[in-house]
C-alpha cells in the first residue's frame, strides 16, 4: 500500500515512511492511495475475533511493507496494556448504546492508537537505527497518551504543547508528572490552534524536521487515524445484525475520530449516518448544517479535549470531497489563510449532508445530560461524550442501533461531573496516585520560534 498527500504534492511512500513523515512534506496530510474494501461476508467472518485480531484484520490491510507475524505481535503488545479484556467494551444505557474508548493507560480514547504508534515507532526506528523528535500539540488527552506511549524508549524524544490552563487539572497532572528524561512539556500561553500552528509551522521547515527527525503522534499522523478505524468495526460486530446499518455519534474537535469512522465506512461497515457532535466551539456544525466554514475564536467550555477550531483532519475529508483534487485542497488551505474561511458548491454541501448529520451541545445541556443519565441508568458520562449522547437523542433514529463514542473517564473532568451531579466521582487508581508527584513543565509563549529554539537546546 502507497501513501499520497491531500495536496498532490510529493511521491507516493510506503506505510513506514508515512508513519515516520507525519506531516506530507508538502503540507497535506497522508492518504492511502486506495481504500481496501471488505464484503458483507468477510464482516459476519469477524464476529468472534478479539480485539487484537481484529485489529491485526484490519491494519494488516493497510501495510505491506511490516512482516505480518511482526505486525500482529507489536498490536497484541498496543492491546495488553488495556485494563479491559475487550479493550473497547460496548454498554446499552438508555436506549443508546455506548462504546467505552477509556481503559487504556490514561483513561481516554486516543491511547487505543497511542500505544500502537509508541511501538511502531519504537520497531522502525531500531529497524533503521534511526532517532525521533516527537513534536505534538494537546488539549489534553492526545498529549498524555502520547507521553505514555513513548516514555522511556530509546532513540525518542518527545515534546508535547498544551495550551497553558486550559485543559483539566487531571489532563495537565497526567502530563507533567511523567519525569522520564525523553518527555518534555511546554505550557504555551495560547489556545490548542496556537499549539497545533506551531506543530505544524516546524513540521513544514523541511529542513528543520529532516536535521531534528521530526515525528508527529497527533492524528496529522495517518497510523492514528488507522488504529481509530478498528472501534467502530468492533462496536458494528457488537450491536448490528448482518447487514443492519448503524449510527455513530462522534464527540468532535480536530475530526480525526469521526474521520476514522468515515473510512470503516467507506471500507464497506454498514452506518446509517455519522453524527458529529461539538461543544460551543461549534465550527464544523455550522459548516455541515449552514455550509459555513469561518474560522472563530476558541472559547473555553466543559470539555476542553474539543476546544479547537481548525481541525486539521478536515483536510483528509476534503480530499474525497473534492473528488481527490490535490489543487482543489491546496486552494482550499489558501483561502482559509487569505480570508479566514472555505467556500463550498452546492453540491459539495449536499454530498457533506449524506456523509455526516451535526449538533452542537452547550454547556447547560451538557451538565444536564450527564445529570440525567446519572439519576436514570446509574451511569457517568464525562462531558465530552455527553456531548455525543446528547446530540444523539435530539435525532428521530427509529429502529436504527446508536452507538455513541465514550470518549474518556469521567473522572479525567471531575469538576465538571461533580456539578451536574453533585456527587463525588469515585476515582481510579490511574488518577488517585498522581496526586502529589512532583512535575516537571516549561511555560513559554505560543511563538514557534521560542519552541523550535527549546527543541535546539534539548536535543542538542
Ligand atoms: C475526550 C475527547 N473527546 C473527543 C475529542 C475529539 O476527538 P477528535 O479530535 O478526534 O475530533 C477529543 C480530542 O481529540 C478528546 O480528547
Ligand atoms: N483533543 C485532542 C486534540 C489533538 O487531537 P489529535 O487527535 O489530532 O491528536 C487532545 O486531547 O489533545
Amino acid at each position: 500500500m502507497r501513501y499520497i498527500s491531500t495536496r498532490g504534492g510529493i511521491a507516493p511512500v510506503r506505510f513506514k515512511d508515512a508513519v515516520m513523515m507525519g506531516l506530507a512534506d508538502d503540507g497535506g496530510l497522508l492518504l492511502p492511495e486506495s481504500i481496501p474494501a471488505f464484503s458483507a461476508e468477510e464482516l459476519e467472518s469477524w464476529r468472534t475475533l478479539t480485539y487484537p485480531q481484529l485489529a491485526f484484520n484490519v491494519i494488516s490491510r493497510f501495510v505491506d511493507d511490516i512482516p505480518a507475524a511482526d505486525l500482529q505481535a507489536l498490536i497484541e503488545r498496543s492491546y495488553a496494556t488495556f485494563n479491559h479484556p475487550e479493550v473497547t467494551p460496548v454498554v446499552q444505557k438508555d436506549g443508546v448504546y455506548i462504546l467505552e474508548l477509556f481503559h487504556g493507560v490514561t483513561l481516554a480514547f486516543k491511547d487505543v492508537a497511542l500505544q500502537f504508534l509508541g511501538n511502531l515507532f519504537e520497531y522502525i526506528l531500531h529497524e533503521r537505527n534511526e532517532r525521533l523528535t516527537i513534536v505534538g500539540a494537546t488539549s489534553g488527552d492526545t498529549g498524555s497518551a502520547a507521553i505514555h506511549g513513548v516514555r522511556g524508549k530509546a532513540g525518542i524524544s518527545i515534546f508535547i504543547l498544551h495550551p497553558h490552563g486550559k485543559t483539566s487539572p487531571v489532563q495537565a497532572q497526567q502530563m507533567t508528572s511523567v519525569l522520564d528524561e525523553n518527555v518534555h512539556n511546554i505550557a504555551a500561553d495560547g489556545t490548542f490552534d496556537d499549539c497545533q500552528d506551531i506543530v505544524k509551522e516546524l513540521m513544514g521547515d523541511l529542513a528543520f524536521k529532516q536535521k531534528y527527525s521530526l515525528g508527529a503522534v497527533n492524528s496529522i499522523n495517518w497510523a492514528r487515524v488507522l488504529a481509530q478505524v478498528v472501534y467502530y468495526i468492533y462496536a458494528w460486530l457488537r450491536v448490528a445484525e448482518k447487514g443492519q446499518k448503524v449510527l455513530f455519534s462522534v464527540p468532535t474537535g480536530n475530526f480525526g475520530d469521526i474521520f476514522a469512522g468515515y473510512m470503516a465506512q467507506k471500507m464497506g461497515l454498514p452506518i446509517e449516518k455519522l453524527l458529529l457532535a461539538t461543544n460551543e466551539n461549534n465550527i464544523l456544525t455550522r459548516f455541515i448544517n449552514q455550509g459555513d466554514y469561518s474560522v472563530g475564536s476558541v472559547v473555553q467550555t466543559l470539555s476542553p479535549s474539543m476546544d479547537i477550531q481548525v481541525a486539521s483532519n478536515f483536510e483528509r475529508y476534503l480530499y474525497y470531497l473534492f473528488n481527490q483534487d490535490g489543487g482543489r485542497v491546496s486552494a482550499a488551505f489558501t483561502q482559509l489563510k487569505t480570508e479566514g474561511k472555505i467556500s463550498f458548491s452546492n453540491e459539495e454541501l449536499q454530498q457533506v449532508r449524506q456523509d455526516f448529520c451535526s449538533a452542537s451541545v452547550g454547556r447547560e445541556e451538557t451538565l444536564a445530560t450527564i445529570g440525567r443519565f446519572k439519576r436514570e441508568t446509574g451511569y457517568l458520562l464525562d462531558p465530552h461524550t455527553a456531548v455525543g449522547v446528547r446530540a444523539a437523542q435530539q435525532l428521530e433514529t427509529g429502529t436504527t442501533p446508536v452507538v455513541c463514542l465514550a470518549t474518556a473517564h469521567p473522572a479525567k473532568f471531575g469538576d465538571a461531573v461533580v456539578e451536574a451531579t453533585g456527587e463525588p466521582v469515585p476515582v481510579p487508581p490511574a488518577i488517585a496516585q498522581l496526586e502529589g508527584l512532583p512535575t516537571r513543565c516549561v511555560r513559554m509563549a505560543a511563538d514557534s520560534e521560542q519552541v523550535r529554539n527549546f527543541i535546539i537546546a534539548t536535543v542538542g
